[in-house]
């Protein structure tokens, strides 16, 4: 459709409309035009888009303000004039019963208060309801069913006909193939609504793109249409579509039948579809009788976005009466009853400028593109993570490219994809270093990972990075100190190592510009707190690699003293909750190295508490025994069965009537037989004797 060096003229283009502030001129009318219909190309039919959305509606406002100054000049294929058409030539066209538009778009409430005028003024002093709804951010279709049966199933297409792909929406499951409408008086019914991917089956989807090496979709909106398109029915079933229904464009009544109150408003409308079984949003929407509410809802709504399971890119404000809807009527590109409202965009395109390489507190290095900044959600976006060499070499990103950025939600920014066809040929590869940015030591990368690391246990970054951990909010929490004083006393050699922040020299430190007295009080009570801090802050602050929060209270939990962790086995610490493998590994290692025994030794001194929570639990706890099972066998010599049996209830433990894989203590008395020799081959139960029970009764815990 559009040759590579088109492709590139075009793109120029819409960066000189994007860029100029001022409104275009007669004679760029046409380009501008050729530019938004290249753009709607781009993404209605080929489902590769190379702006962001609000970069095209900039464009698309552009347009339309230009026309409302010059009506004289607007064409009928401008696009303002029709929706952007997305036939690809593949499947059947059909012609809609009623024409399928596009939404009005508004952005802020100002937008929403200049509508709510115009439809007051229509609806002539009668009571005026909105029904508010989720924009679902799928690709659209029209549904209808005859004589209780789905006949067809059409895309928006070009707004007046659409695309057949009946088949396609037969495979999904929340699209019924008949619906009980006659039992509303109702023959033929056109119901309008969009199929949607939800959040796990686009992250699925994308994942199997990159396994297969495809390029992977820029939203689950792309993935939506993309799937409608498909040759095969068979692969839409396996791409767990959803379809939500929200709207009645046509109705034809059997002969003498009465039209239900249900189709007098849209809220009826939506309740009618749901009695007939279809998914339409009446959970999801709300009614309002004011323009306020409306905005306080709306504002709502989009603070809880990304809590829900599938995208919705704004809200759509409907008029309720389906008589006043009439009234108000269409133009040919939307209805004039409704208005969008879109949320904050959430991709933004810029360029990868540089690529930086930093090194972490465990020495992992990642890399960090600088990009163009970029505003995005209410942020400057300068600088994203790449995360590892694996991702830049699964994006195929290079220098210089132009790249598609997204940031959703408190999710930290990331790269879609590179716009891979814009490349002017200049760009270069992300070269990945061999050395450490910082030290120069040679990288490590063991088999089977995807970070290469720095493993020199003194390079300066990782020093400086460990001790920003160890002040940190989550750790010891040392409020005061934060990362710019750690850089700034590292800097001045006043601080080498994680000991050292007990030492700190007040006296130089007084003589820095910025430390007054207060404040310099304040570091050192903040200082002198995190002495007492739990333990499991102490661990975590430690930053032994894989250990989390949730890792270091386990630890903290089963120690009397920091100190015993010395004496876990790999294979003790595996028997913990949530311990693998290879977080036991690097706890093993973390404890054996004659470093961090020099470094416990150190903090020890200065006076940090060590303690665990081990011995506080159990003097507390009156159920030592609890989720322990015994078995007694054989004969006793001191205690009689019963009693001791009684013994281990008391206690909270449990009484097991035979040998399995659950027990965990087998008393064996004078002569035990075959329990005992069960319990020998089974490899897992404690074998104990008689005293040895007895002294575990006497103690606070086995
Ligand atoms: N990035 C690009 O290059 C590019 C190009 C073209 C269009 N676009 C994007 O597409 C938009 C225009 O596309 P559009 O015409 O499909 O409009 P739209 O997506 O902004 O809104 C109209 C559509 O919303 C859908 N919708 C979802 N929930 C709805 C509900 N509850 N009630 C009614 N309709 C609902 C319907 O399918 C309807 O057709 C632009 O504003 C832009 O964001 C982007
Ligand atoms: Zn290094």
């Amino acid at each position: 459709m559009y040759t590579p060096d088109q492709i590139k003229t075009l793109q120029a283009q819409s960066a000189n409309f994007l860029q100029a502030a001022t409104t275009i001129t007669d004679n760029e009318l046409d380009a501008l035009r050729r530019v938004l219909r290249f753009h709607e190309y781009r993404y209605y039919v080929a489902d590769n888009p190379l702006i962001s959305d609000e970069e095209y509606d900039r464009l698309y406002k552009k347009l339309e303000a230009y026309e409302a100054a010059r009506p004289d000049l607007i064409t009928s294929d401008s696009p303002t004039q029709r929706v952007g058409a997305n036939l690809t030539g593949q499947f059947e066209t059909i012609r809609h019963l009623v024409p399928m538009l596009s939404l009005e778009n508004s952005y802020n409430a100002a937008d929403l208060v200049d509508w709510d005028k115009k439809v007051q003024e229509a609806s002539k002093g009668g009571h005026l309801r909105y029904s508010v709804e989720p924009k679902f951010d799928g690709a659209s279709i029209s549904l209808l069913y005859e004589d209780d049966q789905l006949i067809r199933a059409v895309t928006r297409g070009d707004g007046i006909e659409g695309e057949d792909v009946t088949a396609n929406i037969r495979q999904i499951r929340s699209v019924p193939l008949s619906a009980p409408f006659a039992t509303y008086g109702i023959q033929q019914i056109e119901i309008r609504g969009e199929v949607m991917m939800s959040k796990v089956s686009f992250q699925k989807f994308n994942d199997k793109q990159t396994e297969a090496g495809l390029q992977v979709l820029a939203n689950p909106r792309n993935a939506a249409s993309g799937s409608l398109r498909l040759k095969d029915p068979a692969a839409v079933r396996h791409r767990g579509l959803d379809a939500f229904l929200y709207h009645i464009s046509s109705v034809v009544l059997i002969e003498g039948k009465k039209p239900t109150q249900l189709l007098d408003t849209h809220s009826g409308n939506l309740a009618l579809l749901w009695k007939c079984g279809l998914r339409s949003p009446t959970k999801e929407s709300e009614i309002f009788d004011t323009m306020d509410a409306v905005i306080s809802h709306v504002g709502d709504f989009e603070a809880m976005r990304d809590s829900l399971p599938y995208e919705i890119d704004g809200m759509v404000i409907k008029v309720d009466s389906i008589a006043l809807q009439e009234a108000l009527g269409m133009t040919s590109h939307h209805p004039r009853w409704a208005m969008a409202y879109k949320f904050k965009a959430r991709q933004a395109t810029s360029t990868i400028e540089t690529v930086e390489f930093q090194v972490g507190r465990t020495g992992a290095i990642t890399p960090v593109a600088k990009i163009t900044p970029v505003a995005l959600g209410g942020v400057t976006i300068s600088s994203i993570s790449l995360f590892n060499e694996d991702i830049i070499k699964e994006k195929e990103l290079r220098i210089g490219d132009q790249v598609l950025v997204e940031r959703a939600g408190d999710v930290i920014p990331n790269i879609v994809k590179a716009l891979t066809e814009l490349r002017k040929g200049t760009e270069t590869p992300i070269v990945f270093p061999e050395n450490c940015p910082v030290c120069q030591a040679p990288l490590h990368k063991p088999e089977g990972e995807s970070v290469w690391r720095c493993i020199n246990p003194y390079c300066e970054a990782q020093v400086v990075e460990r001790m920003i951990h160890f002040v940190s909010k989550d750790a010891m929490d040392i409020r005061s100190f934060g990362e710019a004083n750690v850089r700034k006393f590292y800097k001045l050699g006043f601080l080498k190592d994680i000991p050292g922040i007990y030492s700190l020299d007040l006296e130089r430190i007084a003589q820095l510009e910025g430390f007054g007295k207060r404040s310099l009080e304040n570091l050192v009570s903040a200082i002198e707190k995190s002495k007492t801090q739990p333990l499991y802050r102490l661990i975590f602050g430690l930053g032994i690699r894989f250990v989390g929060e949730t890792t270091a209270k386990v630890l903290a939990k089963k120690v009397a003293a920091l100190w015993e962790l010395k004496d876990f086995s790999q294979e003790d610490l595996m028997e913990l909750e949530d311990i693998g493998p290879k977080v036991a590994g690097s706890i093993y290692e973390f404890f054996q190295a004659p470093e961090s025994i020099a470094l416990l030794q150190r903090l020890e001194a200065e006076g940090l508490n060590f303690k665990g929570q081990k011995t506080t639990l159990q003097q507390e706890g009156t159920s030592p025994f609890e989720g322990l099972t015994f078995l007694f066998t054989g004969t006793l010599e001191h205690l009689k069965r019963n009693d001791a049996e009684a013994m281990v209830e008391a206690k909270g433990g449990k009484i097991l009537s035979g040998v399995s894989a659950k027990l965990n203590y087998l008393v064996a008395g004078a002569a035990a037989g075959s329990k005992l020799e069960k319990a020998k081959k089974l490899n897992t139960v404690n074998i104990i004797s008689e005293q040895e029970f007895i002294t575990m009764v006497n103690e606070p815990r086995p």
